[in-house]
């Protein structure tokens, strides 16, 4: 047959085209440290360090805002914390989420989350939710927000002891503030059971010890319809996420079924977010209307992504403020200088030491301090400021091949540049918000120029709603009560899942000393 030999060519133009590509957009010419050890590269510094950071910010301060990084089993990964490169990576369609990451959230909310969904699905999701998490919608929340506040300051009351863990009463606080605003139900109808197994599946997800670091690894490369075999394994941690699944299937249809028959019977209609689903305000939010499924899908969704991270945002801003007794002071006086309305409402946006407070907590503790991206088609990341390479080239932009993990380094973002941040970019010094100190130069994310709410079609959705509960429950708890430290720098941030409180223990938690003050 003349032709036969033009399948064996054709094969091996092709393999050496993919080899000659992957060499050329190789990032191996990228400087960075060396790593410990082959089988788990840097990822133990990097995921398991004591204090979150303590080697990371080494890293930043030795290579810049771009450097390289060893994975588990010699992977090759880009540490990114430029703004330009952050802003092109955030918003461009050649970057997806780390299939692992997928894969839990596809376990976890199923394929109709938006978190889940892609293109034009997440589009229409993302459009739909929004009408609960636009400014005028979050403002109507505010009551909830403040009965919340009020009854951690009631329990606070009630407790005599000298020492107070204040992570569970915050982690009930943010819960009641989204069974409340965005189900319209109090807490207590949301059931034990579930509640216990969402908390459970956030600590259990919590990549921990050198296993996981290897599992994640190998998983990195298997395809996601193995995964959703693997899924199916009848393991502690799958069975409590297909338990959450089920029962906020089950809780989530119970309360829209019944928002739908108080609507037929023409009752009144909350402002809560499922509320609104089910029954539109206004014609542009009927266009974008949910079906009864797609609102349901959504309930373990909001209660995971909204819960912890609100939960330990507040946690790390009253543990800074035990920290800076004076700044404390100087909050207290303006939350009792300010105006409020016949409500007792303060206008919270128009506070400087609040809002440049909670600036500050989310710029040193963002929740997900790093968050993996994988690059679907070959591209050209540009770079704000040029880097070395190791052969001494400098460079303002690096290609990526499809394939290659790229780190959005959130954290180090937020404490890298002294032109954006100033020079004490590691320490708490809210003023730096007050006195202008912060360049707002590209717009990365949604808030103050922070990732901590990532950036792009992905952004947090409910960021508005976060930043609204911190503001009160702050002025709240810091109006009545003064916080110390029973041992300074004893509580320490690590990254299990998400940036967590860990106290001397070794367990999450925030032990205070808190006195009522008026
Ligand atoms: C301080 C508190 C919070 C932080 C730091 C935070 C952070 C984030 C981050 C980083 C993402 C992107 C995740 C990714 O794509 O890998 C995200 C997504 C999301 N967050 Fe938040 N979040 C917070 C509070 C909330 C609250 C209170 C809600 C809802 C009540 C919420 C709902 C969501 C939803 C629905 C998504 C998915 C958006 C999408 O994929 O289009 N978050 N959040």
């Amino acid at each position: 047959m003349p032709y036969s030999f033009i399948l064996p060519v054709v094969v091996l133009v092709l393999v050496v085209a993919a080899i000659y590509r992957r060499r050329r957009n190789s990032i191996a010419y990228i400087q960075g440290p060396s790593a410990p050890s082959w089988m788990f590269g840097h990822m133990q510094q990097l995921l398991l360090a004591f204090r979150y950071g303590e080697h990371e910010f080494q890293w930043l301060k030795a290579y810049g805002s771009v450097y390289r990084l060893k994975g588990c089993l010699g992977q090759n990964r880009l540490m990114v914390s430029d703004p330009v490169a952050l802003q092109y990576i955030v918003n461009s369609a050649h970057f997806y989420r780390s299939p692992l990451k997928d894969n839990i959230s596809y376990l976890l909310f199923g394929e109709k989350s938006v978190i889940t969904a892609t293109g034009s699905e997440h589009r229409r999701l993302r459009s739909a939710l929004n009408v609960g998490f636009t400014s005028a919608a979050v403002r109507k929340y505010q009551p909830v927000f403040k009965r919340i506040a009020e009854t951690i300051s009631e329990e606070l009351e009630r407790n005599s002891e000298p020492m107070t863990d204040i992570c569970p009463l915050l982690c009930t606080a943010a819960l009641g503030a989204i069974s409340e605003a965005i189900m319209g139900v109090p807490q207590k109808d949301l059931g034990q059971e579930f509640v216990d197994d969402t908390i459970q599946i956030v600590k259990s997800s919590a990549t921990q010890t050198n296993r996981d670091l290897l599992v994640d690894a190998v998983g990195f490369h298997l395809p996601g319809w193995f995964w959703r075999i693997v899924m199916r394994l009848p393991t502690a941690t799958f069975n409590t996420a297909r338990t959450v699944r089920s029962l906020a299937t089950e809780i989530g249809g119970r309360i829209v079924r019944e928002k739908i028959d108080a609507t037929r019977k023409g009752l009144e209609i909350n402002q809560d977010l499922f509320s609104r689903l089910v029954n539109p305000e206004s014609p542009t939010e009927s266009s974008k209307m949910l079906p009864e499924e797609d609102i349901v899908a959504h309930t373990a969704l909001i209660v995971i992504a909204g819960l912890e991270n609100t939960a330990n945002a507040l946690s790390f801003g009253l543990l800074e403020l035990a920290r800076h007794p004076e700044f404390q002071r100087d909050l207290r006086t303006e939350i009792h200088s300010s105006p409020r309305d016949a409500d007792g409402n303060i206008p919270y946006d128009t506070m400087p030491l609040l809002n440049a407070f909670v600036k500050e907590t989310l710029r040193l503790y963002p929740g997900l301090p790093l968050s993996d991206r994988v690059v679907v088609e070959d591209t050209v990341i540009p770079l704000g400021e040029s880097i070395c390479t190791r052969d001494g080239i400098f460079t303002n932009q690096i290609p990526v091949s499809k394939g290659q993990l790229v780190t959005i380094a959130i954290a180090s973002y937020q404490r890298s540049l002294p032109s954006v941040w100033g020079n004490d970019a590691h320490e708490f010094n809210p003023y730096r918000w007050i006195k202008g100190a912060v360049h707002q130069g590209e717009a990365v994310g949604p808030y103050a120029n922070l990732l901590t709410f990532l950036g792009g079609p992905r952004t947090c959705l409910g960021w508005r709603f976060a930043v609204s509960e911190m503001q009160i429950v702050f002025c709240e708890l810091v109006g009545k009560f003064s916080f110390a430290e029973t041992d300074t720098e004893a509580t320490r941030p690590r990254f299990m899942t998400s940036l967590q409180p860990i106290a001397e223990n070794g367990r999450k938690g925030l032990p205070l000393r808190i006195i009522r003050t008026s």
